[in-house]
């Protein structure tokens, strides 16, 4: 099948995206692992399909699959583009629009500054959401990883992230930690794992190892789960800037059943076909 796509991205966090809507997108685990093939595919982090709602308080179903072909929950930096993508496609002309997801329904929405903030729900910490959790009183949780001890804070924005704070991002063990932590027993779905050096209260650095995807140069959920993470260990303020290799999100969290808020920019790279 003869497939149009656009090539897409938040702050370098990159996207293959299908309307699924005009066209019938079905693909399989190997086909994806294909599209994001940075060398034999088109190259993505992530492949999102834009469908019709199967619900009736959202305006469109968002599909989201890893580059390792595995579908999840959520997706941040993913909703920023996708709400760019149905505006440009004349899908909608509305700048908020309800998008169901697996984790539930995110309302991203246009800025006239060309920003997109999406709300991103409620962080959650139950023992449901992510399942090794006993104590969900505790924010931090101890994990072997390697020869080590290290601290996490673990916590669902629909997906699962193990988010630790470390003095330079610059110089964190992404690369040989976060396939150690994303792959633990603790984590029967395997998780993302955030490396978060807190530079102020109103300040951190991000680097995450994505479940499925590898470093990513941002994370729109990790930077959500890592403002989260600090304000419940009283190291953040309630606006929080997150400076990613892509470049700067802004996350916002009122703290308890508040909802969380991510504003930043989502770009068309390319529009392209592709045989499947
Ligand atoms: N790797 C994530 C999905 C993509 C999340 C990330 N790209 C974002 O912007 O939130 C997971 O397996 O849960």
């Amino acid at each position: 099948m003869r497939l149009r796509f656009t090539k897409m991205h938040g702050l370098g966090n990159d996207f293959v995206v299908f309307d699924a809507i005009h066209q019938d997108v079905k693909l399989s685990r190997e086909q994806c692992r294909f599209l994001a093939d940075r060398h034999f595919g088109v190259g993505c982090d992530q492949i999102l399909l834009v469908e019709r709602p199967t619900v009736a308080d959202a305006d469109f179903r968002y599909r989201i699959f890893n580059a390792d072909g595995g579908e999840v929950e959520q997706c941040g930096n993913g909703a920023r583009c996708f709400v760019r993508f149905v505006h440009d496609k004349g899908l909608t002309d509305k700048k908020q629009i309800r998008v169901e997801t697996k984790a539930g329904i995110i309302v991203p929405r246009l800025e006239d500054d060309g920003q997109v903030t999406v709300d991103m729900g409620v962080p959650r910490f139950e023992p449901k959401e992510i399942p090794f959790l006993t104590d969900k009183r505790a924010s931090t949780y101890l994990l072997s990883v390697g020869a080590k001890i290290v601290e996490v804070s673990v916590l669902s924005m629909g997906n699962p992230h193990a988010v630790q704070v470390v003095d330079q991002v610059e110089t964190a063990p992404v690369a040989h930690d976060g396939p150690l932590i994303e792959h633990h027993p603790s984590f029967p779905n395997r998780v993302n794992a955030g490396f978060m050096e807190v530079v102020s209260r109103d300040h951190i650095r991000l680097r995450v190892w994505e479940r499925g995807a590898g470093e990513t140069l941002a994370c729109g959920t990790g930077a959500c789960a890592a403002v989260v993470a600090g304000i419940t260990r009283g190291l953040l303020a309630h606006r929080v800037r997150v400076a990613t290799r892509g470049g700067e999100l802004t996350v916002r969290w009122a703290g308890d059943n508040h909802h969380v808020f991510m504003t930043g920019p989502a770009v068309t790279v390319f529009e392209g076909e592709i045989e499947l």
